[in-house]
This record gives structure tokens, sequence and C-alpha cells, in this order.
């Protein structure tokens, strides 16, 4: 994958649907105002450290509990016209993703985006940084499982 600062590189075009780029950047502050995010938590919502810490500060964790979403599941919070999506990949916060749970969330991502009709999400490299997957496993896992999903898909890294 290059890293090409100026344009979003096109990872996959897999199918015209899908559309999956990465591009150098601040989730927070260079994703789309109308985008969707979407970041990977442990299922008792601890975040303490990483991104996840900063989703805690801005958007708290109020509506998450009573969701009662386990690993493998996204845990969604509204805001205005969007929505912040909590990758469920671990039951506590110690612990580190297993590649089977990583992918039944990421399928229940591509579920749930499908049921709010979301057309842009915008994510860091999800699992890559704590948690340790490696970035090409979890490229490969999204393309594998949005592939034929009509939606766009930008990956910010710092
Ligand atoms: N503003 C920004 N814009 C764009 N990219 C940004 C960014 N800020 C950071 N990044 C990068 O985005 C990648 C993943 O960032 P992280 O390492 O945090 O997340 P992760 O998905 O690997 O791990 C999640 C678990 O870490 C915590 O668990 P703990 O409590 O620590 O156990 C949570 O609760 C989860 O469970 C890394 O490359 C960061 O440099």
């Amino acid at each position: 994958m290059s890293s090409n600062t100026s344009q979003p590189s096109q990872i996959s075009s897999e199918t015209s649907k899908f559309i999956f780029v990465e591009t150098r950047g601040d989730l927070f502050n260079d994703a789309p105002a109308d985008s969707s995010l979407a970041h990977c938590v442990s299922a008792d919502f601890k975040m303490s450290k990483g991104i996840a810490k900063i989703f805690k500060k801005m958007y708290g964790t109020r509506g998450l509990f009573d969701q009662h979403k386990k690993v493998g599941q996204v845990a969604t919070l509204p805001d205005n016209n969007r929505y912040i999506f909590y990758i469920i990949t671990k039951k506590i916060y110690s612990q580190k993703p297993t590649k089977e749970d990583f992918e039944s969330a990421i399928n229940d991502l591509r579920k749930v985006c499908e049921e709010k009709n979301v057309k842009l999400l915008c994510l860091p490299r999800i699992g890559t940084g704590l948690d340790k997957l490696p970035l090409e496993y979890v490229h490969r896992t999204i393309r594998q499982v949005f592939d034929g999903h009509e939606m766009k898909m930008i990956m910010f890294y710092l």
C-alpha cells in the first residue's frame, strides 16, 4: 500500500460498490463531519488508552453498556446525522483480540452499516496499534468482509 500524502491511495477496487482508501490525516480533524466513525474497544468499554481514550472523552460511554453487545459485535452511538461505532474485539481491556473475534466484529460492522444505510465510514488503522494486529491482515479482512457492499471507507493514519 502506497502512503501517498497528497491523494488517498486506492487500496481496493474489488467491486465498483465498495471503495476503500487510506489517507494520511487525523481522524478527528480531517474526516468529513457527516462521516460515521468506527474504532476498536473491549467489551468493558474501558477505553483507557490510545484513540479509544479520545473517543471516550468526546462521546462518553452513556448508552453503550445497556446495548449489551458482546465480543464480535458492534455498539452504536448516534451523533447528529451520523454514527459512532464501537467495534468490540476483546472481552477486557488488558487482552488482545483474536483474529476470529476481530473478523466477527468486522462482519457485524458491515451488518450494522447495511442496517443504518451508512455510505461513508472513516476509521483509524483499527487494531494495529495497541491491539497489535498486522496492518495487511486488517486491510485484507476489511476488503473481504465489505466486498460488494456499496460504501466508501476511509482509513486515516497519522
Ligand atoms: N487521531 C487519530 N487519527 C488517526 N489515527 C490515529 C489517531 N489517533 C491514533 N491513531 C492511530 O490509530 C491506530 C489504532 O489506534 P490504537 O492503538 O489506539 O487502537 P487499536 O485499535 O490498536 O487498539 C484498540 C484497543 O486499545 C485500547 O485498549 P486498552 O485499553 O489499551 O487495552 C482500546 O480500549 C481498544 O480495546 C494507531 O496506529 C494509532 O496511532
